[in-house]
């Protein structure tokens, strides 16, 4: 199996189209290296989602049309499919259906571990899983993870990503339904994924205040166009303007 050193996701000009409805996604550019997170913020409907899956290689299919460039690195991946950008280190944990419900945490997990290019690491990654999330240590072992809270099974998915050996992780809304305490541990966690594995990350998070800990670049998606916020006080500016929610 391939494996490559990604240092970087670039994506220029992607749209997204579904059937003859609206563009999702119009002439979007985005850019996140190992190490950094790059945060998109935006209003339902945004087009935050389709940007996500575009990136990650779920959507082309015959009703909907992706067109633009997504670089690994060097390389690009546009017409890479979902299994084999996967297996190149795009990692994407959806909104939903994140998990295998049926199967306890440590089945997930050996699940998810088929995604690596190679098995070195692993233990590594495992150990690292553990140590930013031991809530899942202390399971019963048996458990499957459909009866697990939202929050455990929020912190499955980030592990389950994690022992796949990303180099880029893509993170559509972690926040959802959790309560603030579970946030911050979930932040927390990413963060230190980020900082020990030097991933480059995508997260898609309607809260202001749990992804602001962890983004070293911001995004705003409105009506399917994506812009690159800089300047002073960003974050007052996007709640001002309806972007983004602080939630406690
Ligand atoms: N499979 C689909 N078929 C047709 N239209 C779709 C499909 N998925 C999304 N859309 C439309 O594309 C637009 C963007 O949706 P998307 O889910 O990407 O936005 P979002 O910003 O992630 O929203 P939310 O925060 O509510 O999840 C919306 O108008 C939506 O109705």
């Amino acid at each position: 199996m391939e494996e490559i050193e990604v240092t970087s996701l670039t994506v220029s000009g992607l749209s997204v189209r579904y059937g003859a409805g609206a563009q999702a996604v119009i002439d979007a550019d985005l850019s996140v290296s190992s190490g950094e997170c790059a945060v998109v913020h935006g209003p339902n409907g945004a087009g935050k989602t389709s940007l996500v899956r575009a990136i990650a290689g779920y959507l082309p299919h015959e009703r909907v049309m992706v067109t633009g460039s997504i670089m690994l690195g060097e390389r690009a991946i546009d017409s890479v499919g979902v299994e084999r950008r996967a297996r190149l280190g795009v990692a994407c944990i959806p909104e939903r259906d994140k998990i295998f419900r049926e199967m306890s945490v440590r089945e997930n997990l050996d699940i998810f571990a088929l995604r690596r290019a190679s098995k070195r690491g692993l233990t590594a990654d495992l150990d690292l899983a553990f140590d930013v999330f031991p809530a899942l240590e202390r399971l019963p072992r048996g458990r499957a993870a459909g009866l697990l809270s939202g929050g455990e099974q929020q912190m499955l998915a980030i592990a389950g990503a994690l022992v796949g050996g990303p180099q880029v992780l893509l993170v559509d809304e972690p926040s959802l339904g959790l309560a603030p305490i579970v946030v911050t541990d979930v932040m927390t966690a990413l963060g230190r994924i980020l900082a020990e594995r030097g991933l480059a990350v995508v997260l898609v998070d309607q809260n202001v205040r749990s992804a602001r800990r962890i983004a070293t670049k911001v995004y705003t998606m409105s009506g399917g166009r994506l812009r690159h916020e800089t300047g002073e006080d960003v974050y007052g500016r996007l709640v001002r303007e309806g972007y983004a929610k602080v939630i406690a």
